[in-house]
């Protein structure tokens, strides 16, 4: 649903990517790993018109969108949930859920706020207050919960469980897994590489604004050396 090809991006003139070729299946988890300072974020917003590549193309669900504003990109059933989580200041856990609803492209409604908070339930007693009053892990839930408001295709979630308690970690990954389960694609940027590929279906390894590895989660699990020598595990 998500092809990116030859993507070549530059800050000013330093050149972070050098020819990515990346893509999603419809319902695939891709997990995109890779050392600090490889590029993950940059193919991120390069995909998402965030940045624009200097050379390369975006195609989503076959439309070519090169150059697309990031709001009409997403508008296509992408979500992104960036690193960092986003909140506004001034809205409420509810009015933050409220403002993100909208059926997904293909008309479904199938997360809607009472599914988000049941999913959340931590977020049900907390609607009033602020975004930024929430805990990190409460913010990434509401991150996540805003983002399935939306009723993506694709969430895109950059360090998801960056900075989090390991039970909240694992509480996100819980829900991870079970974002998955209904058959939303997704795209995972993580530092707990072992958990990613525990469930994610493909994996993808940027070194210095390159693909060194793209191939199946388990195979590339298995491969310790590969692990070792681009990602330091
Ligand atoms: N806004 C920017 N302006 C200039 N250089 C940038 C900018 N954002 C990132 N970079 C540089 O681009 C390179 C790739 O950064 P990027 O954030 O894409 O990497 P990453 O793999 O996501 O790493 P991290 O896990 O640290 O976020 C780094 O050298 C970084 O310093």
């Amino acid at each position: 649903m998500l092809n990116a090809t030859g993507i070549h991006t530059y800050y000013g003139n330093a050149q972070v990517l050098h020819g990515i070729d990346f893509h999603v299946a419809e319902g695939e988890t891709v997990a995109l790993m890779g050392r600090n300072g490889m590029g993950k974020s940059t193919l991120l917003k390069s995909m998402l018109g965030i940045v624009a590549p200097r050379r390369g193309k975006v195609r989503v669900n076959g439309v070519d969108v090169t150059g697309h504003e990031t709001s009409s990109i997403i508008r296509r059933g992408l979500s992104y949930v960036p690193e960092g989580r986003g909140m506004f200041h001034n809205l409420s856990v509810r009015e933050h859920l409220l403002m993100a609803a909208r059926p997904g492209i293909d008309g479904r409604r199938d997360w809607t706020f009472d599914r988000v908070l049941e999913t959340f339930p931590r977020l049900a007693e907390r609607l009033d207050n602020l975004g930024t009053h929430l805990s990190g892990g409460e913010q990434q839930m509401l991150s996540i919960g805003r983002a399935l408001m939306t009723n993506p295709r694709l969430l895109i979630l950059d360090e998801a469980t960056e900075g989090l308690a390991p039970l909240i970690r694992r509480d996100i990954w819980h829900t991870i897994r079970a974002i998955k389960a209904t058959g939303i694609a997704s795209i995972i940027v993580d530092k707990n590489v072992n958990v990613l590929l525990d469930f994610a279906d493909r994996g993808v390894i940027l070194v210095k604004g390159e693909v060194v590895c793209d191939g199946p989660a388990k195979a590339i699990k298995q491969d310790k050396s590969t692990l070792s020598t681009h990602i330091g595990i």
